[in-house]
């Protein structure tokens, strides 16, 4: 048993960087502006606040990764409310909330969400006819887990 989600054409896309990675996620971000611009975008703070400058495209800002935005996000996806979420961690720099990152990771795992943490997948999935149009994916079966219908 499953729960079938549909993903509608107007995609809610996640954007979020570490601070060695937001240059590469900038430039994969104004590469692919025009595709990005039809979509919601919501992001971590800084990460945010770098791409609503560099894509003059409006963006929803969270608070800072560090600060509760990874958590935020996280909270998001378990609602139902994230479709894609392009997470460049870095894989060479410890973070101080590692933990949150990790709890993020993981919850996009748990709610089968598409995920990209590097340029080539982030590339393979915004290029997907899929994009263009509404798929359905599935969510594993947590009904003995919820006690709340979402
Ligand atoms: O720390 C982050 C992700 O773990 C990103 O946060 P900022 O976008 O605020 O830098």
């Amino acid at each position: 048993m499953s729960d079938i989600r549909t993903i509608r054409t107007k995609k809610r896309i996640a954007l979020v960087a570490h601070d060695h990675k937001k240059k590469d996620l900038a430039d994969w971000a104004v590469h692919n502006r025009e595709a990005l611009a039809g979509h919601d975008l919501i992001a971590t703070g800084t990460t945010g606040k770098m791409l609503e400058e560099k894509l003059q495209l409006p963006v929803k800002k969270l608070f800072s990764g560090p600060l509760g935005g990874d958590q935020q996000i996280g909270s998001l996806i378990a609602e139902g409310n994230i479709d894609l979420i392009v997470f460049f961690w870095d894989p060479m720099e410890a973070q101080p909330h590692d933990s949150d990152v990790k709890a993020l990771l993981r919850l996009a795992v748990a709610w089968n969400i598409l995920m990209a943490c590097n340029r080539t997948s982030a590339d393979f999935i915004l290029t997907s006819p899929l994009m263009q149009d509404d798929y359905v994916i599935s969510t594993p079966d947590y009904s003995t887990y919820l006690t709340r219908q979402l």
